[in-house]
């Protein structure tokens, strides 16, 4: 590791912080009799007190100079505003410009990335850089193209990469909104960024119609933490489970109503910055995954045998914000998650929503979801699903007029996000491709599902988990 590498890491974060200490491989495991601290229990979840699941920090920027050429790839394809494959209006010399972009992809040297896996940060920035210049390499080809061909110097450093991040090798949530942000200046004395003071560092379109479609999510998340909170102490009182204890958890379920209500109005306001039209036509396609239409070619992983450990991805969704472990981490602390998503919630593009049962078990979309999320925090989702204490039992157990009745408050705040949420889908997916004279496929969510159908049934599954008020 250089010099440089190691300054970054500890610049970057306190010295004692697990992700500064060298990591061990992840397919290998600890070596014995060391502590594996990429799993552990509390703040090993990677969930920060002031920011939840985004990082306390600004994430890096710029990889250290040995994997520049990618960071300069990536930079050209931004900066020369490389334009969709897709697009009617394509000039020649547009057409020439991508042409040599991907030229330089397919020519450039294989890096190897072992030096990479001694860091948490880098490794998150490889999967960024590299799943970014995949997009702008399978987006810019022709449509007419029959055969996706990820070229190998990218195949290998970023599936080797999303091997040891155990993700999947394609852009993510993560990748355009946890760890695509910087303070648009400093604020020495926040503990937190003030949710008007990030930007983006990273585009496709280079649009405010973009970034305000990632901001949105960002600031969600950051208001959401405070859930994180009332979740946390709702749990430490669960696990008293006296009268008063009862009494501060309805207290904290009511001020948990109040902060979805500030999450809904959130999500509204990306209407303020981001066209249904521009983001539809010219930011959507970009994010496409392997699966957002039936009848796209498939993404063929070139040089994928030169190294035996790596096997060809079978997950290959578009980002989606359904992959914000926030949202499902209040659907599991309220034990809504046995409703909005339960088992037979794949919403398959194509398949009624919720599926028949004798069809046979596929992942629901909150299981494949968490295939998309950094395996830190699909460890919390999975601590917070194993909580001894669930609360609905014990809203359902305590036969408690007004604890049922914040519970249901929270529950309904919940159902009402959702009912925004569909209006938002509405607007950015079903308006446009209408408008545009498209149907079936173009009204596919990135994360692969018929979008309206699914977020409908996801939020008439919410509302149907309120508890009835206890006979008097
Ligand atoms: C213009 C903005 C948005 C659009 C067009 C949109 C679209 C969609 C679509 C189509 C789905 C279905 C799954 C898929 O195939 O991807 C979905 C799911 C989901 N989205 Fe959004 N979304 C937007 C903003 C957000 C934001 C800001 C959040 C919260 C951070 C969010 C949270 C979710 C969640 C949690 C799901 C899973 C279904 C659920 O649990 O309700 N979305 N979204």
């Amino acid at each position: 590791m250089s010099l440089d590498l190691h300054d970054l890491i500890l610049h970057a974060l306190p010295s004692e912080h697990f992700l500064a200490q060298p990591r061990p491989d992840a397919a290998l495991g600890p070596p014995v009799g060391t502590v594996d601290t990429t799993t552990l229990a509390a703040h090993d979840f990677d969930v920060d007190t002031r920011t939840g699941f985004m990082p306390p920090q600004p994430p890096i920027t710029r990889l250290p100079p040995a994997w520049e050429s990618w960071e300069e790839l990536l930079d050209d394809a931004r900066d020369g505003k490389l334009k969709l494959g897709e697009r009617p209006d394509l000039s020649e010399d547009d057409k020439a410009l991508s042409d040599r972009w991907r030229a330089r992809v397919r020519e450039m040297p294989v890096l190897p990335t072992d030096d990479l896996k001694l860091s948490e940060l880098l490794l998150r920035r490889a999967h960024l850089v590299l799943a970014w210049i995949m997009h702008f390499y399978i987006r810019t080809l022709p449509p007419s193209t029959a055969d996706v061909r990820v070229p190998a110097p990218l195949t290998l450093p970023l599936l080797q990469v999303s091997q040891h991040l155990q993700l999947p090798p394609v852009l993510t949530y993560s990748d355009d909104v946890l760890y695509n942000w910087a303070l648009k200046h400093a604020e020495p004395l926040a503990p937190a960024p003030s949710l008007d003071n990030l930007r983006c560092v990273t585009l496709f379109t280079g649009t405010q119609d973009e970034e305000e479609f990632y901001l949105a999510s960002a600031r969600i998340e950051l208001r959401g933490v405070e859930a994180l909170g009332l979740m946390r102490a709702t749990m430490d009182e669960a696990f008293v489970g006296d009268e008063i204890a009862i009494r501060r958890i309805s207290a904290y379920l009511h001020s948990l109503s109040v902060v979805i209500a500030d999450l809904t109005k959130l999500l509204l306001a990306v209407r303020e910055g981001c066209d249904p039209d521009v983001f539809y036509h010219q930011i959507r396609p970009w994010f496409r995954g392997a699966d957002s239409d039936a009848n796209a070619p498939q993404w063929i992983f070139e040089g994928i045998e030169r190294d035996p450990t790596l096997h060809a991805p079978v997950e290959l969704s578009g980002p989606s914000a359904g992959q914000s472990a926030l949202v499902h981490a209040l659907d599991i602390f309220l034990g809504v998650d046995k409703y909005s998503h339960a088992a037979h919630m794949t919403g398959k593009a194509g398949q009624p929503a919720p599926a028949p049962a004798h069809e046979k078990a596929q992942a629901s979309f909150l299981e494949r979801m968490k295939l998309y999320m950094p395996r830190h925090h699909r460890a919390f989702l999975g601590h917070l699903q194993a909580n001894p204490r669930p609360l609905r039992a014990l809203v359902e157990g305590a036969s408690d007029a007004k604890l049922t009745e914040a519970y249901n408050a929270a529950v309904g705040a919940l159902k009402v996000f959702r009912d925004a949420h569909v209006r938002i889908v509405a607007l950015y997916i079903v308006g446009p491709s209408r408008r545009a004279g498209q149907s079936g496929d173009a009204a596919r969510g990135t994360g692969g599902t018929s979008a309206i159908r699914f977020v409908k049934s996801v939020r008439d599954q919410t509302a149907s988990a309120v508890i009835p008020q206890p006979e008097a």
